[in-house]
């Protein structure tokens, strides 16, 4: 472990928290409509096959291609109708057809749908355009799901598109990991609870940003309000904190950090480190276990809080949550300019999308660049990302883009 004045990399931070924790959280078992943003205990297992039957993918007419093909057959009688959710229980035969809407079970002999407008239909008989050509527009029983196969692996975040397949099978009950409870607190004498009223205060600009980034990370958050610059007070509101939630976060107070910042009484329950990263911005990180419930101390500069709450905070949450994920994603990215950049440190810069010279999508950096200028998070769509080693980089290099996650 890296000592309090030895800068240490990034890479090294995550590996320690990859190292140090693991699913703190329980499972439980919801119901499906409710699972959005919570993680999946255990694999999920198709309980059907989807398709359920094989179906007509178009409006036509279901029919046998043999029939056909060759154009052994001019027309074809229509014997029957298969809506859907209203099958016809009939065979087709030989130089038969079945009227059939999208989504209709498919009638037993048949393999392929013409689509109607590919057919003149008069007093029960068709006569479709020949040859066949294209697609059959029929969608077969299990081609997408066979069941009992896995269709959400264990450690998932639902979203959206999960809650679909779900609802597709008919799963009403899941099992999930209980939410993560968070408890977030800013701290520091200036940062004003309320209207910004005295001078030398500042609006908490950190809280609502981690609540709303803790929120779309499926956890339960605890507001924590703003603890003041009192090393007994932050020690017993810590302690306090720990027995209830699962995680802590707190934002500012992280430069001065060292083992007088809080009391023996925190040590002697758990440990709390001070790093200084080898990044910009966001150097001072605090990094612990408090009577077993882990505390992310994250600088005190919006952007610091927001660089290193995606780089730190997420892969931590996902950990301690049981989600199977490797966060932050990345993307990779051709510059649009020439970018500045000191070798020295990994370095996260403000950036939005833009076009390139071909329309290609390219990143470039915001004007404003202060870790503390909120101005440019609200102009950037994301990060470029530097790693240490990366001098300055020209238009079209490729880099590494984190997308800021929230809207
Ligand atoms: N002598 C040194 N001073 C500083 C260093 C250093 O290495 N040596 N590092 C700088 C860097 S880098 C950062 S980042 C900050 C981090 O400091 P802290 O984590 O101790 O945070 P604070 O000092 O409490 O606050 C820093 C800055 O952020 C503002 N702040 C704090 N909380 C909020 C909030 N909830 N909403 C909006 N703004 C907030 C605070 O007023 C300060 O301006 O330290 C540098 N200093
Ligand atoms: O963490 Mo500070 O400047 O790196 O914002």
């Amino acid at each position: 472990m890296a000592g309090r004045h030895v800068p240490m990399t990034i890479d090294a931070a995550r590996g320690f928290i990859r190292r140090q924790f693991a699913t703190t959280v329980g499972s439980e078992s919801i119901e499906a409509a409710a699972g959005l943003g919570r993680v999946v205990a255990g694999d999920l297992r198709a309980n059907a096959d989807l398709p359920r039957f094989n179906a007509s993918a178009m409006d036509g007419y279901a029919v046998r291609t043999a029939d056909l093909d060759g154009a052994n057959l001019k027309i074809l009688r229509v014997v029957g109708r298969s809506l859907a959710g209203h099958p016809a229980q009939m065979e087709l035969g030989e130089g038969e057809a079945m009227r059939v809407l999208t989504g209709a079970v498919l009638p037993t002999g048949a393999d392929r749908v013409l689509k109607q407008e590919d057919c003149v239909e008069s007093n029960g008989w068709i006569a479709p355009s020949l040859p066949l050509s294209g697609r059959p527009h029929v969608r077969m029983k299990a081609e997408d799901v066979a069941r009992g196969a896995v269709v959400i692996a264990d450690g998932t975040r639902l979203g959206a598109r999960h809650l679909a397949l779900l609802g597709s099978l008919g799963i009403d009950l899941i099992r999930v990991h209980r939410p993560l409870r968070v408890a977030l607190f800013s701290t520091g004498d200036e940062v004003s609870p309320g209207p910004v009223l005295g001078e030398g205060l500042i609006g908490d600009a950190n809280r609502p940003m981690l609540w709303a980034l803790l929120r779309e990370f499926g956890c339960v958050v605890s507001d924590g309000g703003i603890i003041p610059d009192d090393q007994e007070q932050l020690t017993g509101i810590l302690l306090a904190a720990a027995q209830d939630n699962d995680l802590m976060i707190t934002t500012g107070g992280m430069s001065v950090g060292d083992e007088d910042h809080l009391t023996s009484v925190i040590r002697r329950r758990g440990f709390l480190e001070f790093w200084r990263l080898n990044v910009r911005p966001g150097k001072p990180v605090g990094f612990g276990d408090i009577d077993d419930c882990p505390v992310l101390g994250l600088p005190g500069n919006p952007i610091a809080a927001m660089v290193m709450f995606l780089m730190l905070g997420l892969p931590l949450i996902a950990q301690l949550s049981g989600e199977r994920a490797d966060y932050p994603k990345f993307l990779k990215l051709p510059m649009a300019t020439a970018l500045d950049k000191n070798a020295g440190w990994w370095e996260a810069i403000p950036a939005r999308l833009c076009a390139g010279p071909g329309g290609n999508t390219c990143v470039e950096a915001v004007e404003k660049r202060g870790s503390a200028m909120l101005s440019s998070l609200v102009a950037a769509d994301g990060f470029i990302i530097l790693p240490e080693g990366t001098g300055p980089v020209t238009a079209g290099d490729e880099v590494d883009f984190l997308f800021l996650t929230g809207s």
